[in-house]
């Protein structure tokens, strides 16, 4: 047991959940119990200390709220009567539009001070509750007492700049998490510092009031995470960092990897540890880093919603969230780029040779092939496009090819292709001023109406009738063609479809892979064209390919890039981010086992080819085997479930052990109703998964008049409390107090590469697990070892009340 001592002030209250009724009495009956009143006492005193001065604080900051916001309020008022004056002669103009940015700034600061100030209120609200759930008390070498460290969400000092509460995020709080009593060490900006651990303890802190005290040796004590663990599903996410676990603190703390996998199990705390990472690292770059900086990769939006309170519970402000589908729609402007899901649910099963084309599409291979494929291009190769106005071309593809032919090759191909645009665009700026004097521009400025004159002069005066003319002129002819500078700026002028086609026709066609299919290839994907679709497998490379040319697409702003679900993103995808996002460092979570879609990899065996295709310096990879999320039965039978299961522990939660209900057709229904209910009536949130879209349409259809169903989809953005049902790929990623999966029947479970899918619904479960089918059970569940579940028959007497 990893509890040393254990202070109860009143153990005969000590009903918190999860908290085993045998410490209870081993407490009781403790030698320190003589202490514990003392002791607690003592840290109840301190506790009221911290909070008065927290409440001090609180009224201080919030006067200095009160202020800032009259401040924004008079600086708002003062920029909007300054953006009202002197528009009409040149002069003022230029002085207005100075004056205008000055106080544009002012505005930004004074919104960023009430913002900070809000932050610290919020956060000082939290601290008042629970100003701290750690204490560490450290004894420096030379010195003959220990000194005791309180820790919390955040850093709190007196007047005096004495520390009363650390942030869990300081250096010195790494003890906590990190360090077994004895001789520990710590980084500091300082360096490498060594220090004597001599106590730790954890406090449970509700409304400013100790709960529960435990003094621990080890990095988290198992009590409190059982308590933590034991509550039943939110919502939202919480923060874990009262309980952060030794290994997830390494995932937190690593601030040197350019390339950081981490292969965990489901349930292991992936999620949680990044999100905690990216307040850790949000505090420890506070000068060079913002939230807009880092950009989190997640498997569907109800995740993203399900994440997004973490952050703001620790006081710091969300990154930027995107689903793969979603970054690249916006890249494909007009074309409908097939989702992963679309792809699950349209497309589960491949022929063997269009399974090894798509593999190749999806490999390093591809995407060097795209690399050099781009190298050997020359002038005559590339494909551009007419630019039209009206129905004509503008400018013709061989004058826009003479021009790029104009630049010399020794300048490289994204550089000559940036100056063939400004050249288009000077070119544009001379026919606009031509064009003024054509005759249909001068029929428009006769005809203008009121409206459209204030429109385009607005309050300007002109000293002669020309002037006023040139300038409506122009002003008419930049309208007429906005298209041919859309068209520039947007690099129509290449036509990247016909270049990926063209790279499809040069390129040698991979080993293995048959012409005929090859050339099907090529068909389809210019059909899908025509439907102004796109294969996901296509989207990487192609994009490559258009950014390699025109130098477009990549984004240096970003220094982080977090991929949750990493197992079903392919690495053509990981290495299109990669360029992408060139400056970020990376972060990529998954569990391959969890794979929807490919066969599982191991972990060292990924992070080798991640490492070479993402041509980073420094890679590591960390494995999370424990699983937190579910009981340990419920751990045990998923892990079951996999050939390779055993690496998996279960964190030691007690549970029922998972349902498997197998029905006759004629009862299935009723079972499955009678089901529902019992769990409805036990678990805040339950969930029915089944494995695809059609499936969880039927089981709504059965189930919308008996119960309040929701039936999720893909364009869902938040999670409903009570009964839901959804596909299994949208599950990815979250937790359901009960999980009933649907149909486990043989017929639709037969394979073993269902495993995974079933491995990945049954670790979705917090507290309890039911199996179900229609008909004969899946051998994949019922070749388990008996002990791992229970076979339950369900009473037919109630069926019938059904
Ligand atoms: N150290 C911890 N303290 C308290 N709770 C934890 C801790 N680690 C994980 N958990 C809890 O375990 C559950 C699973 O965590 P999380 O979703 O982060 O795991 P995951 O590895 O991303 O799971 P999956 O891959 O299955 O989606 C969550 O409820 C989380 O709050």
């Amino acid at each position: 047991m990893v509890l040393v001592k254990g202070i109860f002030n009143q153990p005969n209250q000590l009903t918190y959940k999860g908290f085993a009724p045998k410490i209870v009495q081993a407490f009781k009956k403790s030698k320190w119990r003589d202490n514990m009143d003392s002791e607690q006492k003592q840290e109840q005193t301190r506790v009221d200390r911290v909070v008065e001065q927290i409440k001090t604080e609180q009224v201080h900051i919030e006067d200095l709220y009160a202020k800032a916001q009259q401040e924004t309020k008079n600086v708002e008022k003062n920029y909007s009567q300054n953006a009202k004056v002197n528009m009409i002669e040149a002069d003022d103009r230029i002085e207005t539009a100075a004056e205008i940015q000055q106080q544009k700034g002012l505005v930004a600061r004074t919104i960023e001070n009430e913002a900070i100030l809000n932050r610290q209120i919020t956060a000082l609200k939290e601290l008042e509750k629970s100003p701290y759930f750690g204490r560490i008390d450290i004894k420096g070498q030379d010195e003959s007492s220990s000194e005791p460290l309180y820790i919390g969400i955040s850093s709190f000092a007196d007047q005096n700049g004495n520390f009363l509460v650390y942030d869990w995020r300081a250096p010195i709080s790494n003890i906590y998490y990190n360090g077994t009593l004895g001789k520990v060490s710590y980084d500091t900006p300082a360096g490498h510092m060594t220090t004597e651990l001599v106590k730790k303890r954890q406090f449970v802190i509700n409304d400013a009031k100790i709960v529960h005290m435990f003094d621990i040796n080890e990095t988290v004590g198992d009590e409190l995470l059982q308590a933590a663990l034991g509550e039943q599903n939110d919502e939202y996410m919480r923060n874990i960092v009262s309980t952060i676990q030794k290994e997830q603190n390494d995932i937190i703390r690593d601030t040197t990897s350019d390339l950081l996998v981490v292969q965990g199990v489901a349930g292991s705390g992936k999620t949680s540890a990044i999100l905690q990472r990216i307040a850790y690292l949000l505090y420890h770059s506070r000068a060079s880093l913002n939230a807009d900086e880092i950009v989190l990769f997640s498997p569907n939006r109800l995740y993203s919603r399900y994440i997004s309170d973490v952050l703001p519970s620790l006081g710091e402000r969300n990154m930027r969230q995107l689903t793969l589908a979603e970054f690249f729609s916006r890249r494909f402007e007009g074309l409908s780029v097939e989702s992963l899901f679309d792809r699950y649910e349209n497309n589960p099963k491949l022929a063997l040779q269009e399974q090894a084309l798509q593999d190749w599409q999806e490999s390093a291979e591809c995407i060097h092939a795209i690399q050099e494929y781009v190298e050997q291009l020359s002038v005559a190769d590339l494909k551009f496009n007419d630019i039209n106005h009206k129905g004509e071309a503008f400018f013709a593809k061989e004058e826009i090819a003479a021009i790029f032919a104009s630049f010399p090759t020794s300048i490289s191909l994204p550089n000559r292709f940036v100056k063939t645009k400004n050249e288009l665009i000077r070119r544009l700026q001379k026919r606009t001023l031509q064009e003024i004097k054509k005759d249909w521009v001068q029929e428009r400025i006769n005809q203008i109406g009121d409206e459209q004159y204030h429109n385009i002069v607005g309050r300007r005066h002109f000293k002669s009738y020309d002037e006023e003319n040139r300038f409506i002129g122009s002003a008419i002819v930049k309208q007429s063609f906005q298209i041919i500078d859309d068209a520039i700026y947007n690099n129509y002028f290449i036509d990247a479809y016909q270049q990926y086609q063209d790279f499809w026709q040069w390129t040698k066609t991979p080993e293995g892979i048959h012409e005929e299919t090859w050339n099907n290839k090529i068909n389809n994907f210019v059909q899908n064209l025509e439907f102004h679709k796109l294969n996901l497998t296509d989207a990487a490379p192609l994009l490559m390919l258009r950014d390699l040319i025109v130098g477009s697409g990549v984004n240096r702003k970003f220094q982080y890039v977090f991929v949750d679900e990493m197992q079903d993103y392919s690495i053509a995808q990981m290495m299109y981010l990669k360029h992408a996002f060139p400056k970020a460092k990376f972060t990529l979570l998954g569990d391959s086992e969890q794979s929807l879609f490919k066969d599982v990899t191991a972990p060292q065996e990924l992070l080798d080819h991640l490492e070479d295709a993402l041509q980073v310096h420094k890679a590591n990879l960390i494995t999370l085997n424990r699983s937190y999320r579910s009981t340990a039965p419920i751990t045990k039978f998923a892990a079951a479930l996999l050939p390779d299961g055993d690496q998996i522990q279960a964190f030691s939660r007690d549970g029922a052990k998972p349902l498997v209900i197998e029905s006759q057709p004629e009862n299935f229904s009723s079972n499955l109703i009678q089901l529902c209910q019992t769990e409805l009536d036990q678990n805040g949130s339950v969930a029915i998964l089944t494995k695809n879209q059609t499936e969880s349409i039927a089981v709504e259809k059965l189930l919308h008049k008996k119960f309040h169903t929701h039936l999720l989809n893909d364009g869902d953005l938040s999670l409903p409390k009570g009964l839901v049902i959804l596909p299994i790929y949208l599950a990815k990623g979250l937790e359901f107090d009960s999980v009933i999966v649907y149909n486990t029947s043989d017929v639709n479970y037969h394979n073993t590469k269902w495993r995974g899918t079933l491995y990945t619904m049954a670790s979705r479960a917090m507290h309890q697990l039911s199996m179900i089918s229609n008909g004969p059970m899946s051998r994949l569940i019922l070749d388990l070892n008996s002990d791992l579940f229970e076979e339950k028959e369900l009473p037919k007497k109630s069926l019938k009340q059904n």
